[in-house]
């Protein structure tokens, strides 16, 4: 089995796909590196890759839009979940001194906000497609820093500056297998052997269109679930794109498409909106969370 992931080598997409087949007891998994994200999504999409795996949220910054946005346009459902915790270190070939460019992932350099703002006001700071890309950058010139994982820094021959710079310590980021739909069973039968029966160690993962200037509209969806005492466990809206003020609503709710309540529950849904897509049942990762901010 292949799967697609940002790269190159070294990148916390890379962390994820070794906990994911960790976890799941995947063996013999190719890691296929892309650029960026949407890479990631066409290459499922066209069979490319078998899946994909891909950030989704993180717990300082938030979603990353793109993934949602191609969520909704394209034809891939979710297989999986991973959480993985993340300390960015500054790495450089020069010394604190030499730095005059800082480079990351925009993820990357959010979450690191307050950081540089303190220790680098004037640094220029650039972009790059991922933090591991901005690790090899870093190789060619001592003025160069970036900011990436522990393991970025032996790939590409730099040296740890500073670690833990994140703005909290505790740093997660949700990442989602994907795969196109025709491979979905293929891919959760793989991981079957460690898969309760349906029950709440489930995720399942809906997107809803609610017309615009519908009252009452999202109460009553969240009514069908409150109703069948279901657990959301993230729900979050999006521009729709078709103007201000019109947004697609992301859910998130615990238990399986194939518990009777939950199958309910979204037909439900199904009948007051505008448009519902689900994107799958998949096994939740459970992870364990740091406490000390
Ligand atoms: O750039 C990477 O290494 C990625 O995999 C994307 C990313 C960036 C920052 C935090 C988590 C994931």
């Amino acid at each position: 089995m292949n799967i697609g992931a940002l790269g190159p080598a070294g990148s916390y997409s890379q962390k994820a796909v070794d906990e994911w087949s960790k976890s799941r007891h995947v063996t013999s998994l190719e890691i296929v590196y892309y650029q960026d994200i949407q890479d990631v999504f066409e290459s499922v999409q066209d069979r490319t890759v078998d899946a994909g795996i891909i950030p989704i949220e993180n717990s300082i910054e938030g979603s990353i839009g793109i993934t949602l946005d191609q969520l909704l346009e394209s034809s891939v459902v979710i297989v999986g979940e991973v959480v993985v915790p993340i300390q960015h270190c500054l790495l450089s070939k020069g010394t604190l001194d030499d730095i005059r460019i800082i480079l990351s992932h925009p993820q990357a350099l959010a979450q690191c906000r307050q950081f540089l703002k303190s220790n680098f006001p004037n640094t220029e700071i650039r972009t790059t497609g991922s933090t591991s890309h901005a690790a090899k950058l870093s190789n060619e010139f001592a003025e160069m820093a970036a900011i990436a994982s522990r393991e970025s820094a032996d790939k590409y021959g730099l040296e740890i500056l500073i670690t833990d710079i994140q703005d909290k310590k505790n740093n997660h980021t949700r990442f989602i297998v994907i795969s196109s739909p025709d491979l979905s069973e293929e891919i959760k039968n793989i991981t079957a052997d460690l898969i309760t029966p349906d029950g709440p160690d489930y995720r399942t993962s809906i997107i809803v269109y609610i017309e615009k200037d519908s009252p009452g509209a999202l109460y009553t969806i969240l009514g069908e679930f409150a109703s069948r005492d279901i657990n959301l466990t993230r729900i979050e809206s999006r521009p729709s794109k078709k103007g201000l003020g019109d947004y697609v609503f992301y859910i998130d709710l615990n238990g399986s498409i194939n518990e009777k309540d939950i199958k309910e529950a979204i037909d439900g849904v199904a009948m007051k909106v505008k448009n519902i897509k689900v994107l799958g049942s998949y096994p939740i990762h459970h992870y364990p969370e740091q406490t000390d901010n």
